[in-house]
């Protein structure tokens, strides 16, 4: 399967790229200087002399280290995460090319009225819709908009990826380095299982459309600072944030999306994903520290 990859060279396409590489598909990357993603018939004439068989795409905008860094650069966060997908999706479309676009769960906050996580039937309420949300998510918001009627497409919801690796993208890094850290609950994605399922939607030949791919269940941060703590990977003294308010007045921007997902639509259709508090606990036994990961 030959598989064009967008993105290649980020925190999420890195993985594609390894994976891809080790179920033996042939991956070609499009970059920057290969021609420029934004214009369709540039990009279109680029995929037909590819002759690819799937398209994925983990190009786009997220703000380093974190989403405060969108509020200072909204024409090129708007461009990545909402103008993208859609031109994407037209070039696809006209070219009958499968893909998969990489969303973000973070198009919603908290839990469902009903105290249920959201499922991919559920309306964001974290976008620009609702006006309560980050740039960011507006944006992730936006992009999957553009893909609602979009042929022989997988929408993927990546949410607050983590893994064995340190490093600064990895969410138990970043737990282990915050001066202070917020409560909060949330579902997670384990990169590795996230790539993995993503890859399996082409391969098992899963229906098209849109799929939270988080590990079932969810964590909350002293969870997650207690299995970090057992673990032995780090013996810091764990400050927390009074509150939310706290939170936004010392260490943020732009308000954050908490949430939970309902990942039963892709465990249901075969999809691998452990439960999260196994994963994490995994991700801690076997965990690779940044001087040996860069070594
Ligand atoms: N990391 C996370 O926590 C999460 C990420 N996601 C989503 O996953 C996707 C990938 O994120 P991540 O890997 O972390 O991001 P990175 O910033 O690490 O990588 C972004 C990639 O997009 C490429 N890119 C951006 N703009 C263009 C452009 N105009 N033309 C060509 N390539 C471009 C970059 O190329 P270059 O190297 O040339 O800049 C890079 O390869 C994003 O859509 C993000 O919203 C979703 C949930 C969580
Ligand atoms: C800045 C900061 C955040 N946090 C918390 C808030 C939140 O619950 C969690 C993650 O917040 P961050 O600011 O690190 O990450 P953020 O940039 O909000 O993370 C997001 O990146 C984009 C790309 C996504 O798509 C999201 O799914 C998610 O992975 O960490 C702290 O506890 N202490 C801090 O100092």
């Amino acid at each position: 399967m030959r598989i064009v990859l967008l993105g290649s060279s980020g925190y999420v396409g890195s993985e594609f790229r390894t994976q891809i590489a080790a179920r033996n598909g042939e991956l070609v990357s499009i970059g920057r200087s290969d021609c420029n993603v934004y214009d369709a018939k540039q990009l279109s004439k680029h995929l037909h002399r590819l002759s690819a068989d799937a398209l994925i795409n983990c190009a786009g905008y997220t703000g380093k280290p974190n989403v405060d860094a969108c509020e200072l650069d909204k024409t090129n966060c708007l461009a990545g995460n909402a103008v993208l997908p859609g031109v994407i999706a037209e070039v696809c479309a006209n070219l009958d090319i499968p893909w998969g676009h990489v969303s973000s769960g973070c198009i919603y906050t908290g839990r469902r009225e009903d105290g249920d996580g959201f499922s991919e039937a559920d309306p964001p309420n974290f976008s620009f819709r609702q006006d309560n949300c980050s740039f960011y998510s507006g944006t992730k918001a936006l992009g999957e908009e553009m893909l609602v009627d979009a042929p022989k497409c997988f929408v993927w919801r990546l949410r607050i990826p983590f893994s064995n690796v340190d490093g600064p993208r990895n969410y138990l890094t970043k737990v282990m380095r915050y001066n202070r850290l917020l409560q909060a609950e949330n579902s997670l994605s384990n990169l590795s299982d996230f790539v993995s399922a993503a890859l399996d939607c082409f391969e098992n030949k899963v229906p098209y459309g849109i799929y939270n791919l988080t590990n079932p269940g969810s964590v909350t941060t002293r969870q997650v600072v207690q299995w970090i703590q057992e673990s032995g990977v780090c013996d810091k003294e764990f400050e927390f944030f009074e509150n939310e308010e706290d939170f936004m007045a010392k260490a943020a921007s732009t308000p954050r999306s908490n949430c939970v997902l309902d990942s039963s639509k892709a465990v249901a259709a075969g999809l691998s994903l452990p439960p999260v508090d196994e994963s994490v606990k995994a991700a801690l036994q076997a965990w690779i520290s940044e001087s040996t990961a860069n070594a």
